[in-house]
């Protein structure tokens, strides 16, 4: 896929130089749309992190207010709790900056109360954005122009798809694709120590199930089939695939898989009161 590259007066700044905000980064010196001298972000007294950002690149400037001094598009990249404290840390400096808020739970009407600035758009990205395979959804406020839309589209897009939607739907989101990663991660771990107890070396087995996610991935998106469909595919009539299938319902694993998303949601919903 073509990428946009942005203007030349793009930058991005994080605020809040976390695990995501390395994801996105990341993707985004990858995918070309930004190179690493353009993204800057400050280390907070954690001088690891610096190592981390620098390492690919990105700029470590002094403190928040150089970042957002630096860049046309900031990042909201701190934990939920912490994102009050740094809007009225930089309410005065924040102008016509683009505002992307990722902080889990926290609405747009808050984000524009707490800063007093309405150029914000609300984003749920995921840890894949690393490698280019993130998951996104975006929902806009007021202020903003459909250039500024574009331009923040454009850097997800980059770093993998991205939907826009009606922000009500933000905490389903949260709790399917921004904290789904970690469930197929468990998943991938739980299927590998099976296939160690059947015998397997442990890097022979995460490697097997970590492409047998991948390839599943791929069939549901580009199959154009039901993942019920697929699943029939693969299970033969008295089969080896049947067996296991089996074993996952006795243990109720769909149900524990919608408890799970459902209650990521629902910690989502309390992060918002
Ligand atoms: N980790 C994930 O998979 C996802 C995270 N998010 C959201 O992204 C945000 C960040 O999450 P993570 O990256 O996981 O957390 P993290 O804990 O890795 O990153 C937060 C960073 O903010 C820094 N920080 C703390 N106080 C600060 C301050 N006053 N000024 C500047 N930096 C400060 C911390 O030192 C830390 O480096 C959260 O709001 C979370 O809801 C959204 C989607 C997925
Ligand atoms: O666990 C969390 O709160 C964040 C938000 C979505 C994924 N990680």
């Amino acid at each position: 896929m073509a990428i946009n590259v942005l203007p030349d007066y793009c930058s991005l700044g994080f605020i809040g130089p976390g695990k995501m905000a390395e994801s996105i980064a990341r993707g985004v010196v990858k995918s070309g749309i930004l190179p690493a001298n353009r993204i800057c972000t400050a280390s907070h007294r954690n001088k690891t992190r610096e190592d981390v950002f620098q390492s690919f690149g990105v700029n470590i400037v002094e403190n928040n207010k150089q970042v957002v001094k630096n860049s046309t598009i900031i990042f909201i990249s701190v934990k939920p709790q912490i994102v009050k404290k740094v809007l009225v840390e930089l309410k005065d400096d924040l102008n016509d900056k683009i505002l992307v808020s990722i902080a889990a739970g926290i609405k747009l009407k808050d984000l524009q109360e707490l800063s007093g600035h309405d150029r914000f758009i609300r984003v749920m990205p995921n840890t894949p954005s690393a490698v280019g395979e993130a998951a996104s959804v975006m929902a806009r406020g007021d202020g903003l122009e459909e250039k500024d839309v574009k331009y923040v589209s454009d850097i997800l897009g980059a770093v993998g798809k991205i939907w826009e939607i009606e922000e009500k739907y933000f905490d389903a989101v949260t709790g399917l694709s921004g904290s789904g990663p970690a469930y197929i991660y468990l998943a991938i771990e739980a299927m590998a120590d099976g296939a160690v107890a059947a015998g397997l070396t442990r890097d022979l087995a995460l490697n097997l199930a970590s492409q047998t996610v991948l390839g599943a991935a791929t069939m549901a998106t580009q199959s154009g089939k039901h993942p019920g469909q697929l699943k029939d595919d693969v299970t033969s009539p008295a089969g080896t695939t049947i067996a296991g299938v089996h074993e996952l319902e006795k243990g109720g694993f769909r149900g524990i898989l919608m408890n799970a998303v459902c209650a990521a949601a629902n910690r989502s919903r309390e992060l918002s009161s």
